[in-house]
This record gives structure tokens, sequence and C-alpha cells, in this order.
């Protein structure tokens, strides 16, 4: 047989992901990408002595990177390493209570036992409910279609619905953990997780409790020179089994001849092929790249995930207090979220979260010095007034931090940059600047993703964080595997 052409657009995390896997299968595989460089919203700059990277911080569920080497029969070593980190995550109270979450999970029920009102046991068994959710559920939801018949008829469907009223569907989050534990602040440690995919803890359902089961049990991990070593890696593995990139070449249409995907239109030339791959969000792929076709205009219309506003702050002094991971959470969390999914606002206390990644990696700052990426969670952009967000958030952080930390830190802030959701936008074409697509912010929010492919137009597939199963680099990766193996079915 012939061998098939396909074409990717976008190599962010997903596009990549997929590439690998579909030149492994023996495709002729071309990547475009509007951007000079890979990795979309994993990617990482350098300035005055510090490194920062731009995106993702978290690194969990390695073994879907793992995979990739796997399958495209390359020795990880040769190119991607990567360490599980102790302790997971810092985490600072307005009442002063410091918790220093631990990865393994005996020893974080015993420290948490300590630290708040609850016994081991309780955690203990909320993490095991929280694991069983995730089994019953992860063959289901994340590593099929949910849009093929095929994934309904299997015994693992089946072992679902008879436990359906053990996911807590039918509650939400904050709810769920109301009802677990007492201590308002082991609440909003849990609650917390629902920012994880972007959405809120008092909307998303109770089945969101599956995700400390990810950090807790699979782990949380650093790469080798940082979380940008994930996308280069990748990058340098696909150019060596043969994936072709096309970098600085923006995407404008996609070719549709007889209901079939045949190409592409990039710098005003069509370029054929068997198959296209879109890891451009979905909404513009549809608003611009397939004007004039039909759009799902419920599932484009889905309210966006929460976005980021983040501060790349060159510190000069060392915090022992802080590890690679740090929360401050803010004293009113459901105001917080009213602001951020209602108010569509940013509140004036709001959680920061601080990224050290030179805790782990020292060459990311100068001696004696810190990389914090300083980030808060606010809501995508529907037009905010930014500037004025940027400045009251920035001066909100600097007290709040500086507070916990018992230290001005203003007077230690030497080097400055700023990402705001209009700038992720305009840098990954991610509509609104969303992190994850659409939130998740209710029980239907699975289904309401779009499919990995279209119906009505044959050969026309789509991966990544805006479409199933959803964001952030797990999902991305898993979205990327969904793709080959349908197009691996499509055409046996
Ligand atoms: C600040 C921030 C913090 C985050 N934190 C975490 C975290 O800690 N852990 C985690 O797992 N996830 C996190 N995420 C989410 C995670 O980064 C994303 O879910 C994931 O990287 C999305 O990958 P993707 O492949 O879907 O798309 P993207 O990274 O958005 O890449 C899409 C690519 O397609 C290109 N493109 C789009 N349209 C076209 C076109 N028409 N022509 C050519 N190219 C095009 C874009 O230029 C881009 O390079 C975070 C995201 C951000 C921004």
């Amino acid at each position: 047989m012939k061998q098939q052409k396909v074409i990717v657009i976008g190599a962010g995390i997903s596009g990549l992901a997929t590439s690998i896997r579909l030149r492994s299968q023996g495709y002729d595989v071309s990547v475009f990408e509007a951007n000079s460089y890979p990795g979309g919203k994993l990617t990482a700059f350098s300035a005055e002595g510090y490194r920062f990277d731009m995106g993702p911080s978290l690194f969990t569920m390695p073994q879907f990177v793992e995979e990739l080497f796997k399958v495209a029969d390359k020795p990880i070593s040769d190119y991607f390493e990567y360490k599980k980190k102790e302790v997971v995550c810092n985490y600072f109270y307005e009442d002063g209570t410091t918790f220093s979450a631990l990865a393994d999970e005996e020893k974080f029920a015993e420290q948490a036992a300590k630290t708040f009102e609850v016994d081991e046991a309780t955690v203990l068994n909320y993490l095991h409910r929280s694991k069983s959710k995730y089994d019953l559920t992860a063959s289901l939801f994340l590593e099929k279609s949910l849009h093929k018949t095929s994934t309904y008829l299997s015994k693992d469907t089946l072992k679902a619905i008879f436990n359906i009223n053990s996911l807590d569907l039918n509650t939400t989050l904050s709810n769920y953990n109301a009802k677990v534990f007492k201590d308002e602040r082991l609440q909003q440690f849990y609650n917390r997780f629902a920012t994880y995919n972007g959405s809120s803890p008092y909307q998303t359902p109770g089945i969101m409790s599956m995700i400390p089961h990810l950090e807790q049990y699979f782990g949380t991990y650093i790469p080798k020179g940082g979380m940008h070593q994930i996308s280069m890696s990748l990058y340098t593995l696909a150019q060596d089994i043969g994936v072709k990139f096309h970098l600085n070449t923006n995407v404008d249409e996609i070719l549709v001849e007889k209901s079939k995907a045949a190409g592409i239109i990039a710098n005003g030339k069509h370029i054929y092929a068997d198959i296209v791959v879109s890891n451009s969000d979905v909404v513009p792929t549809y608003r611009r790249l397939l004007k004039g076709h039909k759009a799902p205009e419920r599932i484009l219309k889905q309210p966006r995930s929460s976005s980021a506003l983040i501060f790349y702050w060159g510190i000069t002094r060392e915090f022992p207090e802080l590890d690679l991971h740090n929360i401050f959470f803010s004293k009113d969390y459901e105001t917080e979220f009213d602001y951020i999914f209602n108010k569509k606002e940013v509140h004036h206390d709001p959680t920061v979260y601080i990224n050290i990644t030179s805790k782990d990696v020292p060459k990311d700052a100068p001696d004696g010095c810190e990389n914090w990426f300083t980030m808060i969670n606010v809501p995508s952009n529907t037009g905010q007034d930014w500037g004025s967000i940027i400045k009251a958030a920035r001066q909100n952080i600097i007290t709040k931090v500086s507070r916990l930390l018992n230290e001005d830190i203003s007077k230690l802030i030497t080097y400055e940059a700023v990402l705001d959701p209009k700038s992720i936008e305009s840098k990954t074409q991610s509509y609104q600047g969303a992190l994850y697509g659409a939130s998740s912010n209710n029980k239907y929010a699975a289904f309401l993703r779009h499919p990995n492919f279209k119906q009505s137009i044959k050969n026309l597939y789509f991966c990544g964080g805006s479409v199933h199963p959803g964001g952030g680099i797990p999902l991305c990766l898993l979205s990327g595997k969904i793709v080959s193996e349908l197009i691996q079915k499509a055409n046996q």
C-alpha cells in the first residue's frame, strides 16, 4: 500500500505525541507550526541569568511520555531524564498553618493528622476512594474515544455503570470534600484539585476527587533541565524518526474535498495529504480553518476553563521554607472562584502558586537567587482590562507573600516578565487564553468536549487540550494516542 501522508497542524505537546505515534506506525508525517518553536504552551525563556518554564510546571504520569519512546523504539535515557519529588508541595494558609504534602501516602496521612483536625484513617480512606474512581473510569473516559459505540460495549464500561453511584457525579467537589473533612483547611487543600483542569471546586462534580490520586499514587516529577525538556525531547525524538517540521508556518485553511480532508493551505500554498490532524484549539479550528463548514455550536459555546496570570520574577535571595511547588491559599476560596467563573474578575486575595525550578535545577538561577514563577488563576480572556488587573494583582500578591514569608519580597525582585490570558491566546491561538479548553464545571463536561474525529469530514482528526479527553500534559498525550489508534483502525 502507498505510504499515506499526514499533516499535523500545531506542534503543541499533543501534536508532537500524535506525530511520533503516527510516524512510528509508518505514516509520512509533516507538522506545521505557526511559532518559531515547538511545544506550544510548554515552552521556556531565559533572561538575566534566570531560566523560566513559561507554562506547565507540574509533571505527573510520566508513563505517557515514556510510552512515546517505546513506540518509537528509542531509549528514553538518550533523550529525557526525570526524578521523583518526595515533597509534592508546600502549603501556606492565611491563619499561619503550614503543611508540607509528602509523596509517600502513609507519611502524608501522618503529617495531615498532625496538622489538621483529621485522623490518618480518614485521609487514607479518601485516597483509596480517589483511586477506585480513577480505576473505574480511566479506561472509559480518558483512554478511548467517548464517541465510538465500541467504547460502550466493553466490560470496563459496564463496571463503571454498575458503580455509577460511587463516582459522586451528583454532588460538587466542594460538597463531597465538606462531607468527608470537618477541617476547612483540609477541604481547601482537596478543593484545589479542581484547578488542575481549570475548573471551580464549587461547580465541578465530586468525581474530580480522583485527581489527588494522580499526584499521590503516580507521583510528581521534575525533568532534568526543567519542564521544557518534555517538549524538546519529544521534538528531537520526532525529528530523529523522520517527522518533518515546518516552523513559522501558520495554517490558514483545512482543504476539504468531497467531505474528506485533503490537505491545508499555508502561506498561500495548497499542501495535499491523506489525513489532517488539528492540534490547534478546536474553536479557531472551526472559526478560521474550516470556514463554511457547519460548526458544532453547542460544543464550541461551552464555558472556557480558567486562565493564568504569571509573574516571572528573579529573586535575589533563597528561601529554605520553599520547595519546587508552593501554594499560598486565599482566605475565602469560594469568593475567589466566584470572581473567576461568575464575575470574570480577579479577587483581591487570590491563591498564589510559586514554582521554583532552581530548587531542583540550580543553574536556573544565579548563585544565592531563585527563579519564581508566580501564578494566580484568573478568568479566560473576555475583554477584561488586563493592564489594571495586572497592576492590582501584582501589589496584592507581593503584600500577601511578604506577609506569609515575613520578608518584603518587593525589594528582592530584580527581574520581571508577565504573561496574561491575552498573551497566552495570541502565542498559542488558544481560545480566550484558556489553559485547558472548556471547563469541567458540570457533570456532562466530559461528553461536551469535541470528539477526536469529525463524523461529516472523513480523515480529519483533532488532538490537544481543547478536545477529548481534556487539557493538561497527561490528557494531551492521551489524545494523541486515541487519534493514532482511530487512524490505524480506519486504515485497516
Ligand atoms: C501557564 C500555564 C500553566 C499550566 N500548568 C500546567 C501544569 O502544571 N501541568 C499540566 O499538565 N498542564 C498545565 N497547563 C496546561 C498545558 O500546558 C496544556 O494543556 C497543554 O500544554 C496543551 O497542549 P496542546 O498540544 O493541546 O496545545 P498548545 O500547547 O496550545 O499548542 C498548540 C500549538 O498549535 C499551534 N497552532 C495553533 N493554530 C495553528 C495554526 N493555524 N497553524 C499552525 N500552528 C498552529 C500553536 O502555535 C501551538 O504551538 C498549563 C498551561 C499554562 C498556559
